[in-house]
């Protein structure tokens, strides 16, 4: 193994110093390190983080790898400052049992770009009708611990009650996509003067609300973990204050797209801007900016959602809802918080981390520590080019705008996945 010796750069903000990487750990922190034997990395001007790990991520594979495929998913994410994401299990077939989580894992390690840890289906199928095998998934090699339904609601409040019921035992966690289906049939857009105006039927914020709100007194009733997929309106987000003050243990997630983008994208009529659940309202945007600053939400989550052009390039009506995430989301966190690293670090590393059990991410470069971390340029700016990226989709609704911060390096377990903001494989 490669010993790295990553010179003059700022831990999480503090002032520089050198970071040598010895057998896949941090061996010493320290200036005027000297290691002959190791590369060096000129860390000059670059903030060190632990490296991000996304709760999120859907990678497409089995059943659309035109799409995204575990390998390119993983590239995107390494390329992102990720080393570790949580698979969604809207697969085809569904991450519903033991064999295909296991699948999906191994393909993880494969690619050897960042960890997979799959996410098992909570239901069947997707379908919402009875339980899928979670304590087989939990048993098996990808040892699941987060179970969702995402891409749709666990409606039911029985079948959500024994969810959460089933999974106490393993100190699992159910990670719901709040949706209320009655309230958003046809739904394309956010619900307000904008779909008004537009003429398209309006998705509801109390259609997420009125979920959130019913899954914390299911958690709370029954004592069991609850994540909320992506947060998106102010509603929500004083739901998640009230249930976090009585102690229910919940925990909630915001995409970089609803800290940044409004409903008013819907106005182009570019689906690129659909997206589960809508863009939302300048007032919203605030709310969740203010969440995630004081803590009522733990973490944020891409829902990279990668789409092939022909689902993607068509009527808004048909397309398919869901935008890529994992190569911009860092610069779109610089962009909303600007340099406050321990924050960052906190809601895109260590926090993420701990919900998802995966130990030895979303520690801090420190001796002894696996060295599982990203370089940043905070000073650089990059031009979003959709055909540069490393995704096999082009959804990105951020092309042709500049953002800040750039990814120079990505350390997997102390071999770089990412250097000099290239994949290394
Ligand atoms: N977010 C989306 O709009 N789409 C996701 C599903 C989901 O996260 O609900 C997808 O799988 O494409
Ligand atoms: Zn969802
Ligand atoms: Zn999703």
């Amino acid at each position: 193994m490669t010993a790295y010796l990553i010179t003059s750069v700022s831990v999480v903000g503090a002032a520089p110093t050198d970071l040598l990487i010895r057998d896949g750990v941090i061996a010493e922190v320290g200036p005027g390190l000297t290691a002959p034997d190791a590369t060096v990395v000129d860390g000059t001007g670059l903030v060190a983080l632990p490296g991000l790990v996304d709760l999120h991520t859907h990678l497409r594979e089995p059943g659309r790898e035109d799409a995204e495929t575990v390998e390119s998913g993983s590239r995107a994410a390494a390329l992102g400052g990720y080393t570790a994401v949580c698979a969604m299990a809207n697969t085809s077939p569904v991450a519903d049992t033991a064999g295909v989580v296991e699948q999906v894992w191994r393909l993880g390690r494969e690619a050897a770009l960042v960890d997979v840890q799959p996410i098992g289906a909570v239901t069947v199928g997707l379908a919402g009708e009875r339980l899928a095998e979670l304590g087989a998934m939990a048993d098996s090699a990808a040892r699941v611990r987060i179970f969702s339904d995402d891409g749709h609601c666990v409606a039911d409040p029985k079948l959500m009650r024994r969810a959460l019921e089933y999974v106490k035992a393993f100190d699992g966690i159910i990670a719901q996509h709040a949706e209320e289906p009655r309230l958003t049939e046809g739904a394309q857009m956010h619900e307000g003067e904008v779909s008004t105006r537009l003429g398209l039927i309006g998705w509801p914020a109390v259609a997420e609300e009125a979920i959130i709100a019913r899954d914390v007194l299911l958690a709370e009733h029954v004592g069991s973990r609850l994540h909320v997929c992506h947060v998106s309106t102010a509603g929500s987000v004083e739901v998640l204050r009230q249930a976090k003050a009585r102690g229910v243990r919940v925990t909630a997630e915001v995409t970089p797209h609803h800290l940044l983008l409004t409903d008013e994208r819907a106005e182009t009529y570019d689906p690129v801007y659909k997206v589960n659940p809508p863009l939302r309202t300048a007032a919203d945007i605030a709310a969740l900016r203010a969440a995630l600053a004081d803590g009522v939400i733990d973490v944020i989550a891409t829902d990279h959602a990668p789409h092939a052009v022909e689902d993607k390039e068509c009527e808004w009506a048909y397309a398919r809802p869901g935008m890529l995430g994992l190569e911009t989301a860092l610069s779109i966190a610089l962009d909303v918080l600007g340099p406050e690293w321990d924050l960052i670090a906190e809601r895109m590393s260590r926090t993420p981390a701990r919900i998802a059990g995966l130990t030895g991410h979303g520690v801090d470069p420190a001796p002894g520590v696996p060295a599982n971390l990203t370089l940043i340029d905070p000073a650089a700016h990059r031009t979003i080019e959709p055909a540069e990226l490393a995704s096999r989709s082009r959804n990105t609704p951020y092309a042709r705008m500049t953002l800040p911060g750039r990814i120079v390096a990505t350390f997997l377990r102390g071999e770089p996945t990412v250097l000099d903001g290239k994949a290394v494989k």
